[in-house]
């Protein structure tokens, strides 16, 4: 929290706030003595001269602490929502900047909570804090001093209630604490089941799993409710039972200063002054409880965000004197010598001694069964992931050596799951290249054999929904082709992206890619199950549970190559081979 409040409280504002609260403070203070004068010189001697006076006096003192107050909360409120504006700014810059490993290890759900929900605790502490909690110990601190300066005889009832009622705060507090800290973890929960609903809505509705998901979320959703529930009661009881002692101390204070005043030895004003700080010193006592209630639950959330802003991002840039740069007009190139690789803590390697070399105008195509490492290896070239032994080279240079700026300029890809942005197609090309003309637009269309449909639809400016909802999943792959193909790059690569496209359409695609002079001066990676997709390749690597298990051309690894065989022997069966060359010869 501390970190926080130093990293991003603006140093000017934060003193104004607090020198409207010491004024505040100051006038809180001082209203009781022109109280006890107004009683004792004005009410008690009849002088309605001086009653007006002080009268007037008391309404100024009170104005100037009204509008302190003002100035305090509004400096207090825009620094909180100035802190939370800047920490989610932060975050998301973080995470977009965060490999896979990273976003793995937190999870989508809790990263939402705590840009969400962990800021607005941090927000709401915030306020308080730069009110409450400076205002409550000078206040108490204060009270207590002008109380006992005032009349020390009636201090001897607070000796009896304030410990009482700091015992009451201690075990409030020491129940209260750890379950407002496992609400957050609990929000977690609920987000994650939330979401996972939400995206999977039609799966849920074809398998009429409707009840099964609500019980689940309902299961979340009571954990939440009652963790709350537990915790808000505990806080809401200390109300009742600070405002019992509260009026219990008065009690034993108007009982006392009843004696005294009728012994003559105090004056009534003084007896009403002393009430008013006695209030005040219970007060302050119940706001400083209160903060010792959220701030722990607040603190919870600052490390929750803490955590996300200090995680190490474990692909990271080496320094610049080292870094290397593709050199202007190095032909494409793209080679793995002796790769390694092993998703964090995982036992197996994903991936063992990868050993090949492609160059300008190739295609590298990777077939295998689900799960041998096709998207593993396609990963390792824009360094999703770091590899644990071995040398990825793009355009003759070390991945590793390269900035990721350059890296990725030199990589155009299309993941195995079509992204589309909310916008319009042309919003969504202009992801691939910002300057890409309307000419190159429909080009890029034209390739991944989308321009058909995109005309139909209304053209470049047709809206694409969330997460392209309102394209079928061919349609959005080929959008996502398009995208990959406007950017100029020396790495093409199709992660199983021609997967949802028919025998037909997949066809007309590579042969288009095949004559497009921009791909014929890059690398081309295609991931694929069928073999009628790879077939054309110059390189096709078979693998098989993370191991090269045969590379070559189609001829030679049909007539050597035993997985290979089995693969091809399996689509034949399904008449898959057929199609394919039916397809290509239409
Ligand atoms: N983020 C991850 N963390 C740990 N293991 C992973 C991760 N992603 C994939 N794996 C594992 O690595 C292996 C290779 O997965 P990969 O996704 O590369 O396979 P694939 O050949 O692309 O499969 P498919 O054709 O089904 O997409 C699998 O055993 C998988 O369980």
């Amino acid at each position: 929290m501390i970190k926080i409040a130093r990293n991003n409280l603006v140093g000017w504002a934060t003193t104004l706030a607090v020198l409207f609260l010491l004024i505040q403070v100051a006038c809180d203070l001082y209203l009781p003595t022109v109280t006890s004068e107004l009683v004792d010189k004005g009410i008690m001697q009849r002088n309605f001269a001086y009653i007006w006076k002080d009268g007037i006096y008391m309404l100024v003192v009170a104005a100037i602490g009204l509008a302190a107050a003002a100035g305090n909360v509004y400096f207090a409120a825009t620094q909180a929502m100035q802190v939370g504006e800047k920490l989610r700014q932060q975050i998301f810059h973080r995470i977009l900047r965060f490999s896979s490993k990273e976003i793995n290890q937190f999870g989508d759900s809790s990263l939402i909570t705590r840009s969400t929900n962990d800021i607005v605790q941090i927000q709401n502490v915030m306020v308080q804090v730069l009110r409450m909690m400076l205002q409550s110990p000078i206040m108490l601190v204060a009270a207590c001093v002008l109380a006992y300066v005032r009349e020390p005889r009636l201090t001897r009832v607070f000796l009896i209630s304030l410990p009482i009622l700091a015992v009451v705060v201690l075990v409030v507090m020491y129940l209260a604490v750890p379950l407002f800290k496992s609400i957050q973890k609990k929000t977690d929960r609920i987000n994650l089941v939330f979401r996972e609903g939400l995206t999977g809505v039609r799966v849920i509705r074809a398998f009429r799993e409707e009840h099964r998901e609500q019980a689940r979320f309902q299961a979340a959703n009571e954990d939440y409710t009652q963790t709350g529930i537990k915790a808000f009661t505990l806080v809401s009881f200390l109300f009742p039972v600070m405002t019992l002692i509260l009026s219990l101390t008065n009690v034993g204070i108007i009982l006392l200063g009843s004696h005294l005043i009728a012994g003559m030895t105090m004056q009534v004003g003084n007896l009403i002054a002393f009430l008013t700080y006695a209030t005040q010193i219970m007060i302050s006592f119940m706001m400083l409880s209160m903060i010792f209630v959220f701030v722990p639950r607040a603190s919870a959330s600052a490390a929750r965000v803490n955590a996300v802003l200090e995680e190490p991002i474990s692909v990271a840039d080496v320094p610049a004197d080292q870094q290397v740069q593709i050199p202007a007009g190095q032909p494409a190139s793209l080679s793995f010598d002796h790769v390694d690789f092993r998703y964090e803590g995982a036992e197996k390697l994903a991936l063992h001694d990868l050993n090949f070399r492609v160059k300008a105008g190739q295609t590298l195509a990777i077939i295998g069964g689900t799960g041998s490492g096709k998207s593993t290896l396609v990963n390792l070239i824009p360094r999703l992931f770091d590899i644990e032994s071995g040398e990825i080279k793009v355009d003759g240079q070390p991945i590793k050596r390269l900035s990721q700026h350059d890296l990725h300029n030199a990589i155009s890809i299309t993941q195995q799951k079509a992204v589309l942005f909310s916008g319009t197609i042309r919003s969504n090309l202009q992801f691939g290249n910002e300057k890409a003309t309307d000419e190159q637009m429909w080009h890029a269309l034209e390739v991944a054999q989308a321009a058909d449909f995109v005309k139909e639809a209304g053209g470049l400016d047709t809206p694409v929904e969330q997460d392209g909802s309102n394209f079928s999943g061919g349609q959005r792959q080929r959008l996502a082709i398009a995208r990959t193909l406007i950017k100029p790059a020396s790495i093409y690569i199709f992660d199983d992206s021609f997967s949802a496209l028919d025998f037909k359409t997949d066809a007309k695609l590579r042969l288009a890619l095949r004559d497009d002079p921009q791909i014929q001066r890059a690398v081309t990676v295609i991931v694929a199950q069928r073999v009628s997709t790879v077939a054309d390749a110059d390189l096709i690597l078979v693998l098989d549970e993370g191991e090269v298990v045969g590379q070559g051309t189609h001829d030679e690894l049909r007539a050597e190559n035993k997985t290979y065989q089995q693969i091809v022997e399996s689509q034949i069966q399904k008449g898959d081979e057929e199609r394919a060359s039916r397809t290509q010869k239409d």
